[in-house]
C-alpha cells in the first residue's frame, strides 16, 4: 500500500448472487459490505457489518484489492455491484466507483440517507431506504434531501421502505407523497434476524409471506396503486444464511 492510499472498511465481498431486494432484484450482482453504520435499526439484519463488537472481522482494503477480489467473483465479466453495509455512505467510494466503471461495471448503493457524498453523482442506481418507526430510528429530511441533490445525475434512484406494522405503512405512505418522481418498493421485515454470530439461523418464512400477504392487501385495499411490493427474494431462497 502507498502512503496516503484510500482505505475502505470491508465486512465481506461476496457474489456473484441474485440482487434479492427492490429495484434490481433477480440481476446478478457481486455485494460490497462496508462495515459501520451511524444507525442501529432495532431489526437489522446485518448486525456482523454494523455492531461495534464485530468491528475487528472488519478489513481495511485499498481500492485495489476490492477491485481485486471484485474480478476474480466476477471472472473479470462486467456487472452489477451493489455497495451495501452498514451505511457504505460512510466509506470513500468514489475512486471504486471510478475504477469500476473504466471497466465497464455498473455501481448501486443502497443507504439509509443519512449521509450525503458527492460521488453518489456517479452512481448508477441509488437505492434510498428511510426507516420507518419500527426501526427506533428518526429520519433527517434534510440529510435525505442532500443525498438526492447529490445522486441528481444518477441515472436510477429508487426508495425502498421495510414495513412491519400499520405505522410503518403510514410512514412508507408519507415518505413517498414527498418523493412523487421515484419509484417505490415496499419490503416486508423479517422478523427473525440473523444473530451475527449464527450463520444457520432459523427464518421464518411462513411469518414473512403472511406479512408479504398483510402488506399486499394494504396496498391493494388502500388502492396505492404506484407501490411495489416485493419480498427478500434471497431470503426466500437461502434463509438466513450470510453471503448470498
Ligand atoms: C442491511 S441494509 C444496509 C444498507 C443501509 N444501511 C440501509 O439500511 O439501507 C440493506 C437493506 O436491508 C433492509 N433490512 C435490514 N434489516 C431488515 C429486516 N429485518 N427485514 C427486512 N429488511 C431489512 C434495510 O432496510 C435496507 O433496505
Ligand atoms: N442477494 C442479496 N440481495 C441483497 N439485497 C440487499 C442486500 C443487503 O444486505 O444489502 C442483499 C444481500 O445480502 N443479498
Ligand atoms: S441503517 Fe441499514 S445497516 Fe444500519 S442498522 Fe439500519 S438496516 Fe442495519
Ligand atoms: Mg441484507
Amino acid at each position: 500500500m502507498s502512503a496516503g492510499e484510500t482505505q475502505i472498511r470491508i465486512s465481506e465481498i461476496f457474489g456473484p448472487t441474485i440482487q434479492g431486494e427492490g429495484i434490481l432484484i433477480g440481476l446478478p450482482t457481486v455485494f460490497v459490505r462496508t462495515g459501520g453504520c451511524d444507525y442501529r435499526c432495532s431489526w437489522c439484519d446485518t448486525l456482523h457489518a454494523v455492531a461495534s463488537e464485530y468491528r475487528d472481522q472488519w478489513l481495511p482494503m485499498s481500492v485495489d484489492e476490492i477491485w481485486r477480489e471484485v474480478t476474480r467473483l466476477s471472472g473479470s465479466r462486467p456487472l452489477m455491484v451493489s455497495l451495501s453495509g452498514g451505511n457504505p455512505a460512510i466509506q470513500p467510494l468514489g475512486a471504486l466507483i471510478e475504477r469500476g466503471h473504466r471497466e465497464g461495471y455498473r455501481f448501486a448503493l443502497e443507504t439509509q440517507g443519512s449521509v450525503a457524498r458527492d460521488w453518489f453523482a456517479n452512481l448508477d442506481v441509488l437505492v434510498l431506504s428511510p426507516k420507518p418507526p419500527s426501526s427506533g430510528m428518526e429520519t433527517d429530511w434534510d440529510a435525505f434531501d442532500a443525498c438526492l441533490r447529490m445522486a441528481a445525475e444518477a441515472p436510477q434512484i429508487a426508495l425502498k421502505i421495510v414495513v412491519f406494522d400499520d405505522g410503518d405503512y403510514a410512514y412508507a405512505r408519507a415518505a413517498a407523497a414527498r418523493y412523487p418522481t421515484f419509484p417505490v418498493y415496499l419490503q416486508p421485515g423479517n422478523h427473525t434476524p440473523p444473530p451475527p454470530d449464527d450463520e444457520s439461523a432459523k427464518v421464518d418464512i411462513d411469518g414473512i409471506m403472511d406479512q408479504m400477504l398483510w402488506l399486499v392487501g394494504k396496498v391493494t385495499d388502500n388502492q396505492w396503486f404506484e407501490a411495489r411490493v416485493l419480498p427478500q427474494l434471497h431470503v426466500l431462497l437461502w434463509g438466513n444464511r450470510r453471503g448470498v
